[in-house]
This record gives structure tokens, sequence and C-alpha cells, in this order.
């Protein structure tokens, strides 16, 4: 089985990768690997503070791989993530919040308690509880959050009382109440029909013009890519051993700057095509 080494005579380098100011998010020649199964290869992106980036691409090909190391819930097998110069912190932290297609709520707390529970656990780490005035406060702001995103007529609901569409709200309200710096989402909207993705696209853009937010998204679906996105990364492999499906990785091979008007201009120097997807077999 071939071994996978850095692309031989690799003419596809990343402009961003290199050279270029103001990167928030830096992935330096990142790999990732599982046993004998290179998910990841030389992967190299750099992010601007504020970007909405819309992640795309073959099943399998790694995005949410990719989405994991950025939430530090694993480390890259070589090359460097950095955040604002510094290695990303090697487990999750208050930083990075992230939502998933599904289950990302507490199905046994209320949609208050599920927000609530965000400001709660890191001021009473003992108890996992605020009291008193603390308490309030904190409930208060979890209040005005799930007003936030259309939840303030069912802060005393459960989970499984909301339809798809309201849990993957409180979900948002979830991953911003602890106030993160960058919002990883992965597919949240994969399975909400299509006048629900709608109306969700249009609270995400609101909340991302709030907060300013880095967001790194992953979707299926191209053309809500292409619509939320200032910046769509596809990932695909370089190279293909028909023998050997699992001997090359993937990595970022287009960049394309999105809805300029969104991302203030600053983006059309940044974003540019990065590797051109040449398919290479070997034998
Ligand atoms: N912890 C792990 N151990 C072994 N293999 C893994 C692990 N995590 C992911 N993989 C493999 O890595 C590959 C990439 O998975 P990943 O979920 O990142 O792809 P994806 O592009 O997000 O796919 P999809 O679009 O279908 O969600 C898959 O073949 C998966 O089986």
């Amino acid at each position: 089985m071939s071994t996978a080494g850095p692309p031989q005579g690799d003419r596809h380098r990343s402009p961003q990768g290199e050279g270029s100011t103001a990167r928030y998010i830096d992935a330096r020649h990142v790999w990732q690997r599982y046993g004998d199964h290179v998910v990841l290869e030389n992967l190299n992106l750099a992010v601007q503070e504020g970007e909405f980036c819309t992640l795309v691409g073959a099943s399998g090909c790694g995005k949410s791989t990719f989405l994991r190391l950025l939430l530090g819930q694993e480390t890259p097998s070589k090359g460097q993530l950095l955040l604002q110069g510094q290695p990303l912190a090697a487990e999750p932290d208050a930083s990075r919040g992230v939502v998933f297609q599904r289950y990302s709520v507490f199905p046994h707390l209320s949609v208050l308690d599920n927000v609530a529970i965000g400001l709660e656990l890191p001021a009473a780490p003992l108890w996992g509880r605020l009291f008193g005035a603390r308490k309030r406060v904190a409930r208060e702001a979890a209040a005005q959050m799930l007003e936030r995103v259309g939840l303030g007529h069912a802060l005393g609901k459960y989970p499984s009382q909301l339809s798809g569409g309201m849990q993957q709200r409180l979900a948002i309200a979830q991953a911003l109440i602890v106030r993160p710096r960058v919002l990883l989402l992965d597919e949240p909207f994969g399975a909400l029909d299509p006048g629900i993705r709608k109306d969700m696209h249009v609270l995400l853009l609101e909340l991302w013009r709030e907060t300013r937010l880095t967001v790194f998204m992953v979707t299926h679906d191209l053309a809500e890519g292409f619509h939320l996105g200032t910046r769509l990364l596809v990932f695909d492999k370089l190279r293909i051993d028909p023998q050997a499906p699992q001997a090359y990785g993937a990595r970022i091979t287009y960049d394309i700057p999105l809805n300029p008007e969104r991302s203030g201009g600053a983006l059309a120097a940044l974003a540019r095509v990065t590797d051109t997807p040449i398919l290479e077999t070997q034998t």
C-alpha cells in the first residue's frame, strides 16, 4: 500500500497557508489519520476573525474531522492549528461553541435550564448550579438569549416537546450563551424542512452580524453554503489510489469568496482558489 507523504511536486500550495496577514485561525500543514486511514492531508488555511466559512465536499472526506480539530476534541496527527497565533486548546472550551445536526441539547432539562446551565456550570463547577442572585442573573441572561432566537414563549418546555427547528434554535442559544468567539456548525439544519431552514438562515445571519463570530459550517447543501458563507471551502482529495482508497486524505481544494457585501470587501484580497483538484492515480 502506498504511504501518504506530502504530495510529490506539490504545485497546489494554498496562498492562505503562507504569508497572509490578520490570521485569526491558522491551520498549518494539518494531517489527521486514524491508523492507516489518512483523512486530512497537509491542509492549510488562514481565516480572519468574523469570516463565515461554509465547508462542503463529498461524504466522508473529513469536514467533520476538521471541525473536531477546531473544537479541540481531537488533535492533529501532524501540523498545527493556531488561534490568534497560539496553539488551540487541546480540549473544548468556552471560546468555541458547537451545534450538531441533532442531539446537542439535554433532553432532561427544560429549555431555560438547557441554556442557563452553560452559565451555571463554569461558575459553580462543584454543584453544577448557582443559587440566589447569581442564579437569577444567569437565568435572566438565558431567557434573553432564548427570546433572541425566538423561544421566549417556550422556556418551561422540554426538548421532546419542541419541533426540529425549535430544537436547533435551542442548540444555537446554548452555544451562544457562553459568548464563544468561534461557532462550529455541523450540518445544523440538515434534518429540517426547507421552509424552516430558510427561517434558520435568517436567524443565523442576524446572529452572525450582531456577534461578528467566526463561523465554520459544514453543509451538504451547496446552495446553503453559497448563500450563507463569506467563503466557501471545498474539501477534496488531490490524489486517489484505487487499490488503497484510505492512503490519501483531503484538503481544501477550492476557497471561494462569497457575498462580498457582507464581508466588507476585505476577503477579496485573501480568498481565492487554493489547490487545483487534480486526481493523481497511483498504482
Ligand atoms: N475516530 C475515528 N476513527 C476512525 N475513523 C474515523 C474517526 N473519525 C472519523 N473517521 C473516518 O474519517 C472519515 C472522515 O469522516 P468525517 O465525518 O470527518 O467526514 P465528513 O466529510 O464530515 O462526512 P459526512 O459529510 O458524511 O458527514 C470517515 O471515513 C470516517 O469513517
